[in-house]
C-alpha cells in the first residue's frame, strides 16, 4: 500500500471496523467471535479514515500538490523550491500595477487544505513600506491545473447551476451572456499595432489605449485577488512543436478552468515542470463588470487584448468561448508574423493521408462535418498551415448541441461524458437526461470536450498539406447549390467574402434570412487586413495543388420558411465524394449569376437537388432571390476592390472577376 501519511499504527484490538469500541466481555479472549470478516481499516477516527481516501498523486497534472521526490529524472531542484517558483510566477502574473507587487499566494482550496500552504510573500517590494492595504494582508489561494474530477467537485460545491448529467458531463450556466460579444472587444493601439493591425471600417479591432487597458487589467486583477481562491491553468496552444505557445489562464470559476483544460493542449507532467513564464496570459474576471464610465467602454462587458503585454482581460461576460476565441485572435497575429497561416476551419484526414479543411462561420458545419467516423479528426475549429503542413491550435472541440441526435452525430453524442463541459443545456431534474431540443436558456448550447474523446482523433493533431479546401455556407436564401467546384480565383473570392445567412430569430414567427459576410470566414478573429490571409491561402493552395469547393449546408427548395435545410446525410455524401476524389472528375454545368460549376450527379444524393432551381416551385421567386443575394455579395465586396491580393496582379484581377455577374 502506498504511504498515505505518517499515521500508520498497529490495531489495538479494542477498536472495531467502524471505529466504535467493542463490547468487552469479562476477560480479553482470543476466542472472541469477530463478525468482521474483511480486514479492518487502519484508522482510529473518521478524520483519519477520510485522510486515507486520497492517495498522494503519483502522476500529477497538478505539480503544486505533487510529491515527486527530489532527484527524479525531471528535476534538478527540490520539489519545495519548484513549488515556490511556480507560486512566484503566479504571484507575478497577478501583480497589481498600482501596488507594484503580486499578491501573497498559497496553494490549495482554502476550505480544505489551505493549512498545508507554501506561502509566497510579496518580495518584489517590501510590503511594509508602501501601498499597504487590506488586500496586501490576505492570501490568494491558487488552484493550479486541477484535474477534471477536482474541478467537478469545485464546481458542484461552489458554483450554482453546476450539475452532473446522466451521461457524466458537467452541466454549467454561463450567466447572462450565452454567446460571444464581438462589439465589446478592444485591442490596444500602440506604436507597433497601429501599423501592423487592421483598423477602421469592417475591422473587428476596436481600439483602446494602453492606459485604459491597465485600468481594466487592474480591475480584473483586484477582483481576482479579492476572492478566496483563483484557478490557474498552464497549457499550450498549437500542436506544431516549433510554434507552440504557452498560455496561462487565471479565472474565478471551476467551469472556466475545466473548459480551458479541455480546449487547450494539456501538458504532460514533465512539460509542466519546465513550463516557466507563459507567452500569453488571460485574466478572466467575467463575473465582474467593467466600469462603463471608463474611456472606450460602451457596455459593462469588455474583452481587452494587449499584444505588446501579451495579456487579455475579460470583464462582464462568463461565456467561455471568449477565452478560446480570444487566444485564436492572438494566434492570428503571432502566426502570420512567422509566415504561418492561421485558419478558422475544421480539419480531418483520410486513411491515405488526404487532408481537408472546412472553413465556415458559426453554425455552418465545421465541427459536424470534420467529426467524421470514417476519417481522422485533426481539429474542429482553429488551425495553422505552415511549410510543414497543418496543425490544430487546440486540444479540444466545442460542439453545438442544439437538436443533437445520437443517430446523426454519434461521435459528438458519445463525447458528452465525464469531463465534458455542457453549457446552458436543459435536463430532467431527476434523472438528469439532457433534452437537446430545449432552447429555454439559449439556442447556443455547447459541449466542450478533449479531442481524444472523439475515437478517431489524430494525436498529435497534425497532418500533411491539405488537398481539399471546403468553404461552408449555410444559405438560408436557398439559392446556392449544395456543392460547387471552385477555381482558385473563385475560392479566394468566396474566402474573402465569407458568406453565410442565418435566420435572425424564431420567436416572433418567420424572419428574413440575414446575410452575414465575415472576411476569411472569421473577421471577428483576424488581426490584420483580410487580404494578408487571403494572399497566404492563395499561395499555399497554388503551391500544394489544393482544390476549392463551396458547400451549402443551408436551405433547398425555397428560402427559410418555405424550403428545408439540406439533409445532413446528403451533405455527408457530398463531402465523401470530395474526399474520395470522385467529384473532381464528375460532369459539371455552370450556374447563372454566380458562375458556379455544379456536378450533375453524386452517389447517394438525389440529382434534382444539385441545381437549386429544380427544387423551387416558384421559379420567379428563385431568380429574384438569386439576384438579391448576388447584389449583397457585390455590395459587400466593394471595400476590397482597391486591394491587391499578394504580389500577383493577374490573380487579383481574376478574383475581382470571380464574383456574381449580372
Ligand atoms: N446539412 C447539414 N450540414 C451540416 N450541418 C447541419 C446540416 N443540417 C443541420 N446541421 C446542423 O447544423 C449545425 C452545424 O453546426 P457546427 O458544426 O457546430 O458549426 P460550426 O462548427 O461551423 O460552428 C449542427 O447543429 C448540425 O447538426
Ligand atoms: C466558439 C465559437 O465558434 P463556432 O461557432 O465557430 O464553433 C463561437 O462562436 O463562440
Ligand atoms: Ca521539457
Ligand atoms: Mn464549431
Amino acid at each position: 500500500m502506498a504511504n498515505n501519511g505518517d499515521f500508520s499504527f498497529v490495531r489495538t484490538g479494542s477498536i472495531g471496523r467502524h471505529g466504535l469500541p467493542k463490547i468487552q466481555t469479562h476477560h480479553e479472549s482470543k476466542e472472541v467471535c469477530h463478525d468482521d470478516s474483511a480486514t479492518p481499516v487502519k484508522a482510529k477516527t473518521i478524520d483519519e479514515l477520510h485522510s486515507l481516501q486520497k492517495k498522494k498523486s503519483s502522476q500529477p497534472t497538478t505539480p503544486i500538490t505533487g510529491t515527486r521526490a527530489p532527484g527524479s529524472p525531471f528535476s534538478a531542484i527540490s520539489e519545495e523550491d519548484r513549488q515556490k517558483q511556480q507560486l512566484q510566477s503566479i504571484s507575478a502574473s497577478l501583480a497589481s500595477l498600482t501596488r507594484e507587487t503580486g499578491p501573497k499566494v498559497v496553494r490549495g482550496d482554502p476550505r480544505t487544505d489551505g493549512h498545508k500552504a507554501v506561502h509566497v510573500e510579496h518580495h518584489l517590494y517590501d510590503s511594509s513600506l508602501f501601498g499597504l492595504s487590506d488586500s496586501a494582508l490576505k492570501f490568494t489561494h491558487i488552484l493550479y491545473n486541477l484535474s477534471p474530477a477536482e474541478l467537478y467537485e469545485q464546481a458542484i460545491k461552489y458554483e450554482k447551476g453546476s450539475f452532473i448529467t446522466a451521461s457524466g458531463a458537467l452541466a454549467t450556466l454561463s450567466g447572462a451572456k450565452t454567446g460571444r460579444s464581438p462589439r465589446d472587444k478592444r485591442v490596444v493601439k500602440d506604436e507597433e499595432t497601429e501599423n501592423e493591425l487592421w483598423w477602421g471600417k469592417g475591422s473587428p479591432n476596436i481600439e483602446m489605449d494602453e492606459h485604459t487597458f491597465l485600468v481594466n487589467r487592474e480591475r480584473a486583477v483586484d477582483y481576482l485577488n479579492s476572492l478566496d481562491k483563483v484557478f490557474v491553468n498552464d497549457q499550450f496552444m498549437n500542436w506544431d512543436p516549433e510554434h507552440r505557445i504557452k498560455v496561462r489562464i487565471v479565472s474565478a470559476r471551476a467551469y472556466h478552468s475545466l473548459f480551458m483544460h479541455n480546449m487547450c493542449i494539456r501538458p504532460t507532467p514533465e512539460e509542466l515542470e519546465d513550463f516557466g513564464t507563459p507567452d500569453f496570459t488571460i485574466y478572466n474576471a467575467g463575473q465582474f463588470p467593467c466600469n462603463r464610465y471608463t474611456h472606450y467602454m460602451t457596455s459593462s462587458t469588455s474583452i481587452d487584448l494587449n499584444l505588446s503585454r501579451r495579456e487579455m482581460v475579460i470583464l462582464g461576460t462568463q461565456y467561455a468561448g471568449e477565452m478560446k476565441k480570444g487566444l485564436f485572435s492572438v494566434m492570428h497575429y503571432l502566426m502570420p508574423k512567422r509566415q504561418i497561416l492561421s485558419l478558422h476551419s475544421g480539419c480531418n484526414m483520410g486513411k491515405d493521408g488526404d487532408v481537408a479543411l472546412f472553413f465556415g462561420l458559426s453554425g455552418t458545419g465545421k465541427t459536424t462535418l470534420s467529426t467524421d467516423h470514417n476519417r481522422y479528426l485533426i481539429g474542429d475549429d482553429e488551425h495553422c498551415w505552415s511549410d510543414n503542413g497543418v496543425s490544430n491550435i487546440e486540444g479540444g472541440c466545442y460542439a453545438k448541441c442544439i437538436d443533437l441526435s445520437k443517430d446523426k452525430e454519434p461521435d459528438i453524442w458519445n463525447a458528452i461524458k465525464f469531463g465534458t463541459v455542457l453549457e446552458n443545456v436543459v435536463f430532467d431534474e431527476h434523472n438528469r437526461e439532457v433534452d437537446y431540443s430545449e432552447k429555454s436558456v439559449t439556442e447556443n448550447t455547447r459541449a466542450a470536450y478533449p479531442i481524444e474523446y472523439i475515437p478517431n482523433a489524430k494525436i498529435p493533431c497534425v497532418g500533411p498539406h491539405p488537398k481539399n479546401i471546403i468553404l461552408l455556407a449555410c444559405d438560408a436564401f436557398g439559392v446556392l447549390p449544395p456543392v460547387s467546384k471552385l477555381s482558385l480565383a473563385q475560392t479566394m473570392y468566396h474566402f474573402i467574402s465569407g458568406y453565410t445567412a442565418l435566420v435572425a430569430g424564431t420567436e416572433d414567427g418567420i424572419k428574413e434570412p440575414q446575410a452575414t459576410f465575415s472576411a476569411c470566414f472569421g473577421a471577428a478573429f483576424i488581426m490584420m487586413h483580410p487580404t494578408k490571409y487571403a494572399a497566404m491561402l492563395a499561395e499555399k493552395m497554388q503551391k500544394h495543388g489544393a482544390t476549392g469547393w463551396l458547400v451549402n449546408t443551408g436551405w433547398s427548395a425555397g428560402r427559410y420558411g418555405t424550403g428545408n435545410r439540406i439533409k445532413l446525410a446528403y451533405t455527408r455524401k457530398i463531402i465523401d465524394a470530395i474526399h474520395s476524389g470522385t467529384l473532381l472528375n464528375a460532369t459539371y454545368t455552370k450556374t447563372e449569376v454566380f458562375g458556379l460549376e455544379i456536378p450533375t450527379e453524386i452517389e447517394g444524393v438525389p440529382s434534382e437537388i444539385l441545381d437549386p432551381i429544380n427544387t423551387w416551385s416558384d421559379k420567379k421567386a428563385y431568380t429574384d432571390t438569386l439576384l438579391k443575394l448576388g447584389g449583397l455579395f457585390k455590395k459587400n465586396f466593394e471595400v476590397f476592390m482597391n486591394h491587391k491580393i499578394g504580389k500577383d496582379n493577374k490573380l487579383t484581377e481574376e478574383i475581382l472577376a470571380a464574383g456574381p455577374i449580372f
